[in-house]
């Protein structure tokens, strides 16, 4: 029996609409299409896509603010990422275990998923991405062509550019900053190779990162670098081409902002001003505290310049990284060698934060802030002992500007 049949039957059918209908609905089908069609071209499609993916993870807005409150860092990724340089440290002991099998298992297996992975802002357990349905929303909460393209192809490589330091320096905020530009692919957690992981051998360094293609930088941030005293020389046995970005921030503030991530962990800890000063009063300083040892950049720079010439180096001010990000990005994207994408349009500063946010992170298409643990109120410490911190510091960042080039008016 052929369509020939068919076909009278229906022309000759008591209802004349009967013939009508078949067109009726090729050509509602028709307007269909074409109107999905280009709602997916206008990118509308992948937005409905993100915001299912987001709704599973409800985002608060900053009381009183046009942003949410969680951090860039979203999802399961806070799990490493969320509070500070050491919450956002793969734990030299699961590392192994979770980050190096888990990426190599969803390369060769899932391919669509590891971009996703290795992309995470958060380096969350592999093994738990692997079995949660957060590995779909992590892909769908990516552009397509970012799905398609670095999901499948390109390769995983040696970070051309290091974000080494210093801690609380704004390191946080620079690499999400140029995570939205498109050449840019960095590792979201701080891998800790050259200071705590460094007998995993560079493999397993190399493994960790996100797949790159042509043209594309890798990067990576993990502030205590500038302070590892064997860091310089790891990193220049692994590439002397390697780019050194330190984000560098009033050491007297650096240090209350690196005493409150503590505090904020050890409510019983003694006084700023009892861990500052030997003695408690304001005689020696204690330079064996680490939260004061850090912001002496002039003595950590000597021995980055053992191995690396200046010109490997770039200085951002952290300070100005909060006042005018788009001109520090400036710097920065000129200094990779990256076309300057991201400029003013990509910022607004949120009041209520404080801080300049992000109007669309990248993987996402709403604002974003910083977390909680990102530009935290630090408790008020006596003038005196201020002054007293700034007198102690002054010839170090003299030194330091001098070595640099560069005056960060800390002075
Ligand atoms: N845009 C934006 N949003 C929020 N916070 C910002 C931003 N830019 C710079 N900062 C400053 O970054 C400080 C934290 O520095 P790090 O990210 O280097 O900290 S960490 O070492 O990774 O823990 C953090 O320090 P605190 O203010 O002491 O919390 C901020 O002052």
């Amino acid at each position: 029996m052929g369509c020939g049949i068919l076909k009278p039957r229906i022309v000759s059918g008591h209802l004349g609409t009967l013939r009508a209908q078949p067109k009726v609905s090729l050509l509602l089908t028709m307007i269909f299409l074409f109107t999905f069609f280009f709602y997916c071209l206008s990118g509308s499609c992948c937005d409905s896509q993100m915001s299912f993916g987001s709704l599973r993870t409800a985002q608060p807005l900053v009381p009183g603010g046009s942003a949410p409150a969680e951090p860039w860092i979203s999802g399961v990724g806070k799990q490493l990422i969320s509070e500070d340089a050491h919450e956002n440290t793969l734990p030299p002991g699961d590392a192994q275990n979770t980050l190096h099998p888990g990426a190599a298992l969803l390369d060769s297996l899932r391919p669509g998923t590891a971009h996703a992975i290795s992309s995470a802002k958060d380096g969350a357990p592999i093994n738990s991405l692997i079995s949660s349905n957060r590995t779909s929303d992590q892909k769908w909460s990516r552009s397509p062509s970012a799905i398609s393209v670095h999901s499948s192809f390109g390769s995983k490589k040696f970070p051309q550019a290091i974000i080494v330091g210093v801690k609380k320096g704004g390191t946080r905020a620079l690499l999400e900053f140029l995570r939205i530009h498109p050449d840019v692919r960095a590792l979201g957690a701080e891998p800790h190779f050259f200071d705590r992981c460094y007998d995993k051998g560079l493999e397993w360094y190399r493994n960790l990162m996100p797949r790159t293609l042509e043209g594309q930088i890798t990067m990576e941030k993990t502030p205590s670098y500038f302070v590892t005293p064997e860091a310089p020389r790891r990193i220049y046995n692994m590439s002397k081409d390697t780019k050194l970005i330190v984000v560098v921030r009033n050491p007297v503030t650096r240090a209350i902002s690196d005493y409150t991530q503590t505090l904020s962990k050890t409510p019983s800890l003694p006084t700023f001003q009892a861990l500052a000063f030997k003695n408690s009063s304001l005689g020696t300083i204690d330079t064996t505290w680490s939260a004061i040892r850090i912001g002496i950049y002039a003595k950590h720079l000597e021995n980055w310049l053992q191995y690396f010439p200046l010109s490997k180096f770039l200085f951002v001010s952290g300070e100005r990284l909060v006042s005018d990000p788009a001109g520090e990005m400036g710097r920065v994207q000129d200094f990779l060698g990256l076309k300057r994408v991201i400029t003013d349009k990509h910022f607004y500063f949120n009041k209520t934060k404080g801080f300049p946010c992000l109007k669309k992170p990248e993987g996402s298409s709403k604002p974003r802030c910083l977390g909680k643990s990102k530009g935290r109120p630090h408790p008020d410490i006596d003038k005196t002992l201020l002054l007293r911190l700034q007198d102690f510091y002054r010839p170090y960042n003299m030194k330091f500007y001098q070595m640099t080039g560069q005056n960060f008016g800390w002075d």
